[in-house]
């Protein structure tokens, strides 16, 4: 991002990146708690209005993101204890995806609840794919059937995602989500078809972007 800060303390809008997306977790009727990995060298987060909320905890943040998920799993299993973690579903959000709709949520929510399995919020692939072997030159066009964008939030029952991924983890197997860890168990991961507005902020032109996206729905809504 070209930042002087960790990217989910940039501005946007009013508030930061984070802060903005615990607000659009928080306001939706059926999230009560969000579990924040945040790295412990951070000198940033005791000053987002969340650090005060009874409704968030901060947890510790690991080298990669499956790392910091894992910790996050584990802390609200350990918090719940044994019995409630087994009937609890946790729903895992990027920070950087200010953008994510209560629409998009139920959406996911309601998808798990009728097919008894979890699911990820994912938009179908609309551009021709290209695949390139040194970064150039097109070597060929790859079909894009079938081929979709793997947003958050990613929905799946807590235990059977706290295996899936502390196995594939404890065994080197590269996580960059949720649904991957529990299609290496051979869970089953449904789609929910969710929009592009609910974008990773990854480049510095997508913050300006988000702006827009978060400005027109605060406008129709
Ligand atoms: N060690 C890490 C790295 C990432 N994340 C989470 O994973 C999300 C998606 O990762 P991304 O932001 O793309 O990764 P970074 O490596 O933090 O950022 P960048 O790709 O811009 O370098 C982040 O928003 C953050 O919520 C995390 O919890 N722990
Ligand atoms: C979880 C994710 O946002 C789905 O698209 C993505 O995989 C995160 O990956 P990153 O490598 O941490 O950006």
């Amino acid at each position: 991002m070209q930042a002087n800060c960790p990217k989910q303390y940039l501005p946007i809008a009013s508030k930061t990146i984070l802060q903005t997306t615990i607000d659009r977790l928080l306001s939706h009727g059926q999230i009560q708690q969000v579990v924040c990995a945040v790295s412990d060298g951070d000198g940033y987060y005791a000053d987002q209005a969340c650090a005060q909320d009874d409704r968030v905890t901060r947890i510790s943040g690991g080298a990669e993101r499956a790392d910091s998920v894992l910790n996050a799993l584990t802390a609200t299993i350990e918090h719940l204890g044994a019995e409630k973690a087994s009937q609890t579903w946790v729903l895992v959000h990027d920070a950087a995806r200010p953008c994510v709709t209560s629409k998009a949520i139920d959406d996911l929510l309601s998808f798990c609840q009728q097919q008894g399995h979890g699911a990820i919020l994912a938009a179908p692939v609309r551009d021709t794919m290209k695949r390139s072997n040194d970064g150039t030159n097109v070597a060929k066009t790859e079909p894009r059937d079938g081929l979709w964008h793997a947003l958050t939030p990613q929905c799946f029952p807590l235990l059977e995602l706290h295996r899936a991924l502390s196995d594939a983890l404890a065994q080197g197997v590269a996580i960059t989500d949720e649904a991957s860890a529990i299609e290496w168990a051979g869970g089953r991961v449904g789609l929910v078809a969710d929009s592009m507005t609910n974008l990773k902020i990854t480049h510095p032109q997508d913050l300006a972007l988000a702006e827009l996206i978060l400005s027109s729905q605060e406008q129709t809504s």
